[in-house]
């Protein structure tokens, strides 16, 4: 296989992970989505054509001297926000939204400064990258060309803009949450009633359960204030409910028109926002004034982009207690075994941060790095050597762990998201049937905490990042901003284009320090 470390922002994991073989005459095999298009190198440069859902990458000729400026006006084009100007012809007004009745100074005489009026200009801009590597071998690095040429990737900047494309007496917004549960939601909603209520909205609405309550004529519009969000954010769970499955755009946007719904505020996974991203088009071809904004939601952590979707660090919090139970049953027991398996579809976020996170796991197994159970250099004959050594051992499985170890079944839940095979009972009956195999006594503890993790409610520093992207989301819309999403990148609080952040599942990347610092740390050998 060439060692090349990555091509047109594709890292070399990742054309693996997708069985993507690069050979001297760049051989392709077994592809899997996102589909690579064509991939041929020259001596000097690497051509490489993605597509990636939605998002067609372009085409990068690195013989061209001014491929770098090339590349930076495409990647602003790409990232750049689509806006209800773009098929309207509306002006902009003063905004209503102001947090400033000028600073108090400690001696409480008002101070205003004429230099900072506390908005954000359409301008502001946060790189996406922010690490320049010398060269395409340093760990985790991410490379345009095979130099690793320092290029700027600006996206822009979240907040609230001096001139509004809404007039807040006009607009009535909806909010809805779909797909799985996500401590902090409530968090979310809080603060977009919060938000739309000090620009001057009165009429707010949440859709019940989901997409469902679009076209569900049993499930009646709750009104929203102030008032009745005022302590929502002191449970988990969403006030307005959730749902899978049953979304048929043109439905949705019937009802939207219906309703009268001119702003949506629709809070979900990579799933939601096909969906958010589809009403969008559809509201424009039907030449509809609606502003449809994004706030990701998954435990998973599987958005691209961002440095973390909300409810991902109340998830990690929430699995040391599942941890700390498994560690304790193991050092208890006489050759305990510990095994907890976490949430994670298709990435092991929750499952790496747990696992570095609590400093009790002898053996972190995740979707993106594949393992061996049997063998030689298995999972078992590890455990069999922790046992030996010291008497005990704890496993942390993510759900989309081998896969290729469980039998398929095809089958999908309502929303067409593939039904995974139990890899932690799997993993459970082989330890057990293992270690009965080897005439060794082993006491399996397996701990499945999936859905306490997601019900709860949002720790201190969701908390925030759920007000501030709440926040966001309403700033997003009032500047005439549709078919985006909230996020935060590099600290830095931004807006995505909707395709952008969806194009495929965030995934741990193996290459990346942060899986190197949780194989420190349980000190587990490749299991390949
Ligand atoms: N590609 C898509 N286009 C339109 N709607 C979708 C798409 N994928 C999922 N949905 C809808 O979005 C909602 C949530 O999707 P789901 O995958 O369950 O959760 P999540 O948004 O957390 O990924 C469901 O109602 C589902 O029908
Ligand atoms: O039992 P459910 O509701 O289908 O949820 C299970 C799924 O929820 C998740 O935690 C998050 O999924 P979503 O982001 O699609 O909501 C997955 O890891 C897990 O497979
Ligand atoms: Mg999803």
């Amino acid at each position: 296989m060439a060692t090349i470390p990555s091509i047109s922002g594709v890292s070399l994991s990742k054309l693996k992970r997708n069985h993507v073989h690069l050979d001297q005459n760049t051989h392709l095999n077994n592809l899997k989505t996102p589909k690579i298009h064509a991939i041929t190198r020259s001596m000097k440069s690497w051509s490489l054509s993605v597509e990636d859902g939605a998002v067609t990458k372009p085409k990068l000729d690195l013989e061209d001297p001014n491929w770098k400026k090339k590349y930076e006006d495409e990647f602003e084009k790409r990232f750049s926000l689509p806006h209800l100007r773009d098929i309207f012809d509306i002006k902009p007004k003063p905004t209503t939204f102001s947090h400033k009745n000028g600073n108090i100074s400690a001696r409480g005489i008002h101070v205003f400064d004429e230099y900072s009026d506390g908005y954000v200009n359409d301008d502001d801009r946060a790189l996406l990258k922010v690490i320049k590597y010398s060269s395409p071998t340093s760990a985790g690095a991410e490379c345009i060309d095979p130099n690793c040429t320092w290029v700027e990737q600006w996206v822009h900047r979240a907040g609230p803009r001096k001139q509004i494309y809404f007039d807040p007496t006009e607009v009535k917004a909806g909010i809805v949450t779909c797909g799985g549960l996500c401590p902090g939601l409530n968090d979310v909603i809080r603060q977009i009633v919060f938000t739309l209520e000090i620009y001057g909205v009165k009429k707010i609405v949440g859709i019940q359960f989901g997409y469902r309550g679009f076209f569900d004529v049993s499930l009646s519009e709750i009104q929203l204030s102030r008032h009745v969000v005022q302590n929502i954010n002191l449970n988990g769970g969403s006030l307005l409910g959730v749902s899978r499955g049953g979304a048929s755009t043109s439905e949705i946007v019937d009802s939207i028109q219906a309703r009268g719904i001119n702003m949506l505020f629709v809070l979900g996974g990579n799933g939601t926002h096909a969906g958010a991203n589809a009403i969008h088009n559809e509201c424009r071809k039907r030449k509809m004034k609606v502003a449809v904004v994004g706030v990701p939601k998954t435990i998973d952590n599987d958005i691209l982009l961002m440095d973390k979707t909300f409810g991902f660090d109340t998830a990690v919090e929430e699995a040391q207690r599942a941890i700390n139970s498994a560690y304790i049953e193991a050092h208890s027991a006489y050759h305990g075994i510990g095994l907890v398996k976490l949430m994670g579809r298709s990435s092991g976020f929750i499952a790496m941060h747990a696992s570095l996170s609590s400093g009790q796991i002898d053996v972190c197994l995740i979707p993106e790095v594949p393992f061996k159970v049997e063998g030689p250099s298995g999972v078992l004959r590890h455990l069999q050597h922790l046992i030996q050594i010291k008497g005990n051992a704890v496993v942390c499985v993510a759900e989309g762990a081998g896969q290729d170890l469980l039998q398929k079944s095809n089958a999908t839940d309502a929303s067409g998201n593939i039904v995974l095979g139990d890899i932690g009972v799997h993993l459970q009956q082989q330890i057990k049937k293992y270690f009965k195999s080897i005439d060794v006594p082993a006491d399996v503890k397996y701990i499945d905490p999936t859905y306490m993790i997601r019900a709860c409610r949002a720790n201190a520093s969701d908390a925030i990042l759920c007000t501030v992207l709440g926040q966001n989301a309403v700033h997003g819309a009032f500047a005439g901003f549709s078919g985006i999403t909230v996020g935060v990148c590099n600290t830095h609080y931004v807006y995505f284009p909707i395709p952008e952040v969806i194009a495929s599942p965030r995934q741990v990347d193996p290459n990346s320090r942060m899986w190197h610092r949780c194989l420190t740390s349980t000190g587990q050998p490749d299991f390949i």
